[in-house]
């Protein structure tokens, strides 16, 4: 093939060296998005998530799409160097890469209707996609791609089609119209419209493209480049952003939903007042103790609380909760756990201690006590004490044990920790 004709094809396709490495970039670009919807798209399937399928099928578009533009700089590439015997290989990957991009968005288009339909019952789609991609590998004259013959003229690098081209190109054509059509009354109907919105979008730029590279194959040049190449750029661009918009909804619903379901969790697991774990989160928690039990429990009663509330009110005396349990929180470590049990009775389940660190914490939790703010003047707050240690998964038993150690320590005299036996 004469090199001028390669040239005048090159320039009149637009394609200087300037206008190939903004295309190469651009192709590093949207390859490097597609990645990341790729990364995305998995990341989904492992959550569980119903937005998985869409995205699946989206990134399979997209990859095409980039693949697409990815084979036609190749062609330009082979051009510009003299390897016109390599071509068509190129050439062929951007035409397997279109059509199977057109079978994403169909099977896109069925996962929408429906995110619960099953991977195999759009394997036919695909496959009738892999079957049209495998025509164009065959070098055999009656099938779509005749053979390794191709022309480069003024506007660009075409095939020497066979004849199975035509019926196989109005076929694609009459399932696009055919599909579009679908989904344009379905999106009328949709909640979500975005979506919708991103597939018609797809498939209208992908059609008018189509159309106008047949009138440029027809020698008819509406524009002075590839339509299809146009296509992939204004669909992956356009595609993103809606994604981007589509997911940024998801992700504050999301957010949202997370939020209320941790409020909800919280309230039902944390005291109001104190902000300390209530009962009966204390009890799941023991119920989840090894057989062989864990460390111990502290039950700790206020002394005197009735006094507070009698001479100083309801209201200080819930100031008072409050502060003992602050008093509790920074005493105790992270892996310990803290309830208030019921009016002024706390239980700590302290992980991993024996009657020695038992000790040393009910000693911090009483002098953290006495340096609590003071409710009135002169009033000096207290509590007594009970610890037994947790030596088999009967925890119910082990508190009954601590209960009664409190109770020998209020007889003590209060104001101290009393170990069960
Ligand atoms: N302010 C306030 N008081 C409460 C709350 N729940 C229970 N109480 C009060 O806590 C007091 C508990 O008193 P007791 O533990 O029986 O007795 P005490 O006065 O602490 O005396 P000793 O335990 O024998 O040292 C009662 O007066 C209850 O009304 C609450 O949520 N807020």
């Amino acid at each position: 093939m004469p090199n001028e004709i390669v040239v005048a094809g090159l320039t009149g396709a637009g394609v200087d060296t300037w206008a190939l490495w903004g295309k190469i970039m651009a192709v590093g670009a949207t390859a490097t998005l597609s990645s990341l919807l790729v990364v995305f798209t998995v990341a989904l399937y492992r959550n569980g998530d119903r937005e998985a399928p869409v995205a699946l099928h989206f990134s399979v578009a997209n990859l095409c799409a980039t693949l697409y533009v990815a084979g036609d700089i190749a062609v330009r590439i082979c051009l510009l160097s003299g390897r016109l015997d390599a071509v068509m290989v190129p050439y062929r990957l951007s035409l397997s890469a279109i059509v199977l991009a057109l079978a994403s968005l169909i099977a896109l288009h069925r996962v929408l209707g429906n995110r619960a339909v099953p991977l195999r019952r759009l394997s036919p789609i695909y496959a009738v996609g892999l079957l049209l991609v495998l025509l164009f590998w065959i070098d055999d004259p009656r099938l779509v791609i005749a053979s390794d013959q191709y022309r480069v003229t003024p506007v660009g690098v075409f095939a020497d089609y066979g004849v199975l081209a035509g019926p196989v190109y109005v076929a694609c054509l009459a399932t696009l119209v055919a599909v579009a059509w679908a989904m344009l009354r379905r999106a009328r109907r949709a909640e979500g419209r975005l979506p919708w919105r991103m597939t018609v979008f797809g498939f209208t730029v992908f059609f008018l493209a189509g159309v106008h590279d047949t009138f440029r194959e027809l020698g008819m040049e509406l524009l002075p480049f590839s339509g299809l190449t146009l296509a992939c750029a204004v669909f992956q661009i356009g595609a993103f952003a809606t994604m981007a918009m589509h997911y940024s909804k998801t992700l504050r619903e999301r957010t949202y939903h997370d939020h209320q379901m941790r409020r909800l969790a919280d309230k039902a697991t944390r005291d109001p007042l104190s902000g300390l774990f209530n009962r009966a989160y204390m009890e799941q928690h023991l119920d989840r103790l090894p057989a062989e039990g864990a460390g111990g429990l502290l039950f700790i009663d206020l002394d005197h609380f009735k006094v507070v509330n009698d001479r100083y009110g309801h209201e200080r005396g819930d100031r008072l909760i409050r502060a003992v349990a602050d008093g509790i929180r920074q005493t105790v470590r992270e892996q310990d756990v803290a309830c208030r049990w019921g009016g002024d009775e706390f239980v700590v389940h302290l992980s991993e201690a024996g009657s020695d660190a038992a000790l040393a914490v009910a000693e911090r939790l009483l002098r953290a006590f006495r340096h609590l703010d003071p409710v009135a003047p002169g009033l000096e707050m207290s509590a007594s004490v009970g610890f037994a240690q947790l030596t088999d998964g009967d925890w119910r038993a082990t508190l009954r044990r601590a209960d009664q150690a409190l109770y020998r320590a209020k007889a003590a005299g209060r104001n101290r920790l009393a170990i069960a036996p």
